[in-house]
């Protein structure tokens, strides 16, 4: 899992746990024997830590369940192993030193970064803070207002702004390893005294109290009903006493959340986003078995709230649309929404012009279906009635080659019947996206009782590829989102009988942590 190569009076560490190389316990065991083995060879002169493919993602999110996270040595022996080294040690990063990653990295003596590797603490977005001594070392490396910043959002940045920070001491286009193995060399025998982190001063520290309030009101405001962006905070700030004492902190706060439910929730939510996509039916079968079709172009019908969200989220994948409408008035209200909603976002500089340029140029209009001749996917979106949705799609049976498929968004209606109106079954299948549906990440498709697995196969890997988190459901009365959210709709209905305000439900239901509450939802909608 770490293999351990000498070049030339260098030891080089290079962690090798596929796929993030996250720091599991034989990880932690295998850098800790490397570290003693180099510290004791007199041939070895200096020492880099590395990974193969990428650098280092964290912890093991796993072990946080198991409790092996706490096994000795921990993610905090290491850091402290590296940086009292004598010998000097170099971190050569590539791809991702995120989490403890990020903390074996500050705790190493020197760091070098490809160009195009990322750094960030994200452990605030799985429950829980920096605990190996991330949050003491980190101020100390980049000063106060940067941490106070980086450690509470879990925001990524780039290597350019990892070394305009401090983060890092060199960034490099070639091999990051070879330049580090290089460098060590260089710099072997040289005193360490001022690259031990932990033994810096904090800068920014005149201003702690308004940094700290400025903190918290943002972390509020971007993470409401999240606790660990406070304890983060709080840990942040231990940073201005003695290490020893701050690293005291971290360790009080870290234990409100290693033992808190949030911590729990969040983790859980972080390995179901990822195994949502990796569907498998009784028949066994899945992506193992079954190949998914690639969808060149696609149509959408219907250019209501639901239709311009799909279109525009197959858009901005690069997918060719043709959107659909009974006639030019509602096409052309359609159009004027996706339009407006494009020019927010260069508005708001999350593209540029030419990028909306060409994005809008993969859009196409009718009115009718009979265009739709060459499509490799149609999906459905106009009002929720059973009979005009059967009516349309035996009108697209008759027009789209066979082998096109036939979706449908349909928020509760039964797809077998709708698959029934064609000759098609197997090929008809519910794509269930969220209002606005450009943006929210959740994509329910509906398996009928004839839906085939490459149907579902196509259906799973189309939603990656427009960047939602797809998962397979069964076909019953709402599915599985709707179903859940008739009982908090009622609930916040029962709410206003008894007397609330529709905007105090959902204040209360946004301070939870939802990003709208379910009035704003339905005004959405
Ligand atoms: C007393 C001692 C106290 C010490 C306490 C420790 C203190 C700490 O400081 C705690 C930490 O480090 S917590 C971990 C912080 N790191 C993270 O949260 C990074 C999580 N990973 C990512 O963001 C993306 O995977 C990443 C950006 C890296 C890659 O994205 P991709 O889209 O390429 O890949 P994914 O589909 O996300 O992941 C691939 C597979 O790897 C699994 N995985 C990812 N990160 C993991 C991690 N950190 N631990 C365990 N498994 C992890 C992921 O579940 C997926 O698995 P499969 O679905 O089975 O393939
Ligand atoms: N609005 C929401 O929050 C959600 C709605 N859904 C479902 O999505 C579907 C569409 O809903 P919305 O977009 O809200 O409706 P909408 O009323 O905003 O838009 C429907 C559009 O379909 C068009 N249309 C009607 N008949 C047509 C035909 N024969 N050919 C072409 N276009 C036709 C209408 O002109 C209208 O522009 C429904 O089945 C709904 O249940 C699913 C998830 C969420």
């Amino acid at each position: 899992m770490v293999d351990y190569i000498t070049r030339d009076g260098v030891a080089l560490l290079q962690v090798n746990n596929p796929p993030v190389n996250a720091l599991s316990h034989n990880v932690r065991a295998e850098i800790k024997n490397g570290l003693d083995e180099a510290g004791q060879d007199k041939q070895i002169k200096a020492i880099v830590i590395s990974g193969k493919r990428s650098f280092i993602a964290g912890a093991d999110i796993t072990e946080f369940k198991s409790g092996s996270y706490s096994e000795w040595p921990t993610i905090i022996d290491l850091c402290d192993l590296i940086e009292s080294s004598g010998k000097p040690v170099v971190a050569a990063i590539k791809g991702f030193a995120l989490g403890g990653g990020h903390e074996i990295a500050i705790s190493c003596h020197y760091r070098i970064a490809h160009e195009k590797s990322k750094f960030g603490f994200p452990e605030v977005d799985i429950g829980i803070l920096p605990a190996a001594g991330g949050t003491q070392r980190f101020p100390r490396l980049v000063g106060l207002e940067a941490a106070l910043d980086l450690i509470p959002s879990g925001r990524h940045i780039g290597a350019a702004q990892a070394f305009k920070l401090g983060i890092v001491d060199k960034v490099v286009r070639g091999d990051a390893v070879e330049e580090a193995v290089k460098f060590a060399k260089s710099i072997a025998g040289e005193p360490l005294v001022d690259r031990r982190t932990s033994q810096r001063p904090v800068m920014g520290a005149e201003n702690a109290v308004s940094l700290r309030d400025a903190a918290v009101k943002l972390a509020m405001k971007k993470k409401k009903g999240m606790i660990a962006p406070i304890h983060c905070i709080k840990a942040v700030m231990g940073s201005l006493l003695p290490f020893e004492q701050g690293m005291e902190i971290e360790a009080s706060e870290g234990f409100m959340l290693f033992t808190s439910g949030q911590m729990g929730a969040l983790q859980y939510a972080f390995f179901a986003q990822r195994a949502a996509p990796k569907w498998s039916l009784p028949c066994g079968a899945s992506f193992k078995t079954v190949k998914g079709r690639p969808i060149r172009n696609a149509a959408v019908i219907g250019a209501g709230t639901m239709g311009t969200g799909i279109a525009m989220a197959m858009l901005n994948a690069g997918i060719p649309v043709t959107l659909v409408e009974q006639d030019r008035k509602f096409l052309d209200k359609g159009v004027s929404l996706l339009k407006l909603l494009y020019a927010g976002s260069v508005s708001l500089r999350k593209i540029t012009q030419d990028q909306c340029d060409a994005i809008l140029s993969k859009l196409n209009t009718a009115v009718g279906y009979k265009s739709l001749t060459n499509v490799d996917l149609v999906i459905e979106a106009v009002y929720e009635n059973m009979a005009l949705k059967k009516q349309i799609f035996a009108e697209l049976d008759r027009i789209c080659p066979p082998e096109t498929f036939l979706w449908t968004n349909t928020s509760a209606l039964d797809i077998d019947e709708i698959a029934s109106a064609t000759r098609r079954p197997d090929k008809v299948l519910g794509t269930h996206f969220f209002v606005p549906a450009y943006h929210m990440k959740l994509l329910e498709n509906v398996r009928g009782k004839l839906t085939s697995a490459e149907t579902v196969a196509s259906a799973q890997m189309f939603g990656t590829r427009i960047g939602k988190i797809p998962v397979v459901v069964g076909n019953c009365h709402g599915f599985v989102g709707n179903r859940m959210l008739h009982k908090y709709a009622h609930e916040s209905d029962f709410l206003i009988e008894e007397g609330c305000w529709p905007e105090d439900v959902d204040m209360v239901a946004e301070n939870f942590g939802l990003p709208l509450g379910p009035f704003k939802v339905r005004d959405l909608s």
